[in-house]
């Protein structure tokens, strides 16, 4: 993020995937979207695919995947798309994904997620979200490093949330040992830390010609919020100022994040409705807050991952 005023393009809140995909020619380019069996995943691939990329759906439930796959073929009969096991809160999946993917990789969407989940911790007994939202896609990208850099120009759009705005991350207690445990505030920490990961790898990568940007992409109704309280969301959703997006306008920053030449060469910023978003001011609606884009912090979550990660 530089002093300049944030990087806006013809696109809004308002515009769709295939709006921002319309045009692009992503023919020869190998796309991965994570969690792309639901919701604004499902349609991220969708337009990806439809520009011409080669997708492969990284998905929990392969036969689900397989499901989204023959209904993408079903409305683009040219889609290139595949489909791969992938569990983020199981590192042995995120490692076979990895060692199983040969070749360049041009394009990787970190779109996967869970939110407020009956399941608290994974068997290591990290916080869920953090370890899904965050530490499964460090997992994923550092072992797909090699095949980023070796595609020449690569993006990662690493979904976030508007969410991160409630929680910076707390490395004294990361996974809620000293804390009562708060969903709200585990999902916004995670959130956090996506963002404090593009910010790193956006540093650590831009020699090897990789981007990296967040996103935010806005408020969907998917099954994300399914253990939720619907009024408690509503209300949630009201207060910030936000009014619902379509899963397909929900795909939008996404796509324009990791596919258009609007944001060649731009690395280490975040985006919300298709622009990048302003330092957060309380009582605004939207933004990005300093303790998401503080490169020091980004720096040590970088380091407690790899700890954590042996
Ligand atoms: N829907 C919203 O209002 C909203 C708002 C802000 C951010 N987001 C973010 O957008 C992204 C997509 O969310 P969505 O709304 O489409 O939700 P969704 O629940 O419809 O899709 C999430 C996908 O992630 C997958 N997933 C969950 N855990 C996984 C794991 N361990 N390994 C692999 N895949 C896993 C799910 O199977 C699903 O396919 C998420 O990162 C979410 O946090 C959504």
């Amino acid at each position: 993020m530089t002093g300049s005023a944030p990087l806006s393009t013809p696109f809004d809140a308002a515009s769709t995937a295939a709006e921002v995909a319309a045009g692009l020619d992503l023919t020869g380019r190998r796309a991965v979207v994570t969690g792309a069996s639901s919701g604004i995943g499902i349609e991220t691939a969708r337009a990806l695919a439809a520009a011409g990329a080669e997708v492969t759906l990284a998905v929990r439930d392969t036969e689900a995947g397989q499901r989204v796959a023959k209904e993408i073929t079903g409305t683009h009969p040219g889609a290139r798309l595949r489909v791969a096991p992938l569990d983020l809160s199981d590192l042995a999946s995120v490692a076979s994904f990895g060692a199983g993917w040969e070749g360049p990789l041009h394009l990787l969407v970190n779109n996967a997620g869970v939110m407020a989940t009956p399941e608290l911790r994974t068997p290591q007994g990290w916080e869920l979200q953090f370890a899904t939202n965050h530490l499964g896609h460090f997992a994923l990208t550092t072992a797909l490093h090699p095949a980023l850099a070796a595609a020449g120009g690569a993006r990662v759009a690493a979904v976030s949330s508007v969410a991160h705005l409630d929680a910076p991350v707390d490395f004294d207690d990361l996974h809620f040992q000293r804390r009562p445990y708060d969903p709200a505030v585990a999902y916004g920490q995670s959130k956090t830390a996506v963002v404090l990961f593009a910010v790193e790898a956006a540093r650590r990568w831009a020699d090897d010609g990789i981007t990296v940007n967040a996103l935010h992409p806005g408020a969907i109704l998917t099954n994300l919020t399914r253990h939720y309280d619907s009024a408690e969301l509503a209300a949630a959703i009201a207060t910030r100022g936000y009014t619902f997006k379509t899963p397909e306008q929900g795909a939008a920053t996404s796509v324009l994040v990791a596919a258009s030449p609007l944001l060649d060469g731009v690395t280490g910023r975040y985006f919300e409705d298709c622009a990048e978003a302003r330092r957060h001011t309380p009582g605004i609606r939207n933004g990005v807050a300093d303790h998401a884009l503080d490169p020091a912090a980004a720096s040590r979550l970088w380091q407690v991952g790899l700890d954590l990660l042996g």
